[in-house]
């Protein structure tokens, strides 16, 4: 199935379907199997915290379905398009028009404005939110005309939230987003993250080393030696502002 238009959301709907994921890096001896067979289906509108010791695979799984890299075996579907099949441009086009990353190292342009690096992005979506919409979501209104190096760390990740949402992704792919933040700070670009799933409807994975930031997720996936050693699912989706860390 190609990959359709920009589909109005549909909460519970599949947006990913996953099966057999396979990624190995090298080969013979020192073969390292990232990814050993994962199956799992995500729903729109869901929020999913990923954890599990480091190296067992979590931001390769992040990076197959977000179109970052190509796996080795196994089958991944956005909305029915498969993604295993496509062609660079054909993935290039799904990042650009449906997913966005956050990650750790906010990845900002430091001769950029915080506008300006915003509309980075919306300059090139198919249909972008204005620039200034997307900071005031994020709390930002007042510092859109300030640089990166005159911003706080926490303000600095709800600028890259900015920039990832702008382009009204159905995906949001964040990748230990408060792993350089105080705690304090890290619950308010969470707060962030949650705010943009119940205004937008985006689905939003979280990678991360906090565990606490598991409750405020619908379900939460353990990963162990490249495998779903577990899937756990909580009753409510607690605030991140009452989470415990
Ligand atoms: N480009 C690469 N080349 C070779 N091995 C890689 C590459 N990228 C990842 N790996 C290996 O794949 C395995 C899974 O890595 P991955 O980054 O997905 O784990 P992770 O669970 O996200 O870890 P962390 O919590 O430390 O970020 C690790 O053993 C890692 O060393």
């Amino acid at each position: 199935m190609p990959l359709a238009a920009k589909a109005a959301p549909e909460p519970g709907q599949p947006i990913y379907t996953v099966r057999g994921l396979t990624k190995v890096y090298g080969s013979g001896p020192a073969a390292v199997h990232a990814l050993a067979g994962v199956d799992l289906d995500v729903a729109e509108g869901e929020i999913i915290v990923l954890l599990g010791p480091s190296g067992s695979g979590k931001s390769t799984l992040l990076n197959i379905i977000g179109g970052l890299d190509r796996c080795t075996d196994g089958t991944a579907r956005f909305q029915g398009a498969e993604l295993t099949d496509m062609s660079d441009a054909a993935l290039t086009r799904y990042r650009r028009d449906h997913v966005g990353f956050v990650f750790q190292f906010y990845n900002l342009m430091p001769s950029l404005t915080a506008r300006e690096n915003v509309e980075l992005v919306t300059e090139i979506a198919p249909d972008p939110m204005p620039a200034g919409d997307a900071l005031a979501m994020v709390g930002l209104d007042a510092r859109m005309d300030h640089f990166p190096a005159q911003m706080s760390g926490g303000e600095q990740q709800r600028v890259a939230i900015a920039r990832a949402i702008a382009k009204q992704p159905r995906v949001l792919f964040c990748d230990e987003p408060t792993g350089a933040l105080d705690s304090k700070t890290g619950k308010a670009v969470l707060s962030v993250l949650r705010d943009v799933n119940e205004q937008t409807g985006a689905t939003v994975l979280i990678v991360t080393h906090a565990a606490a930031t598991a409750a405020m997720a619908d379900r939460v996936i353990h990963f162990k030696d490249g495998r779903i050693e577990r899937i756990d699912r909580n009753a409510t989706r607690r605030d991140p502002a009452e989470i415990d860390w």
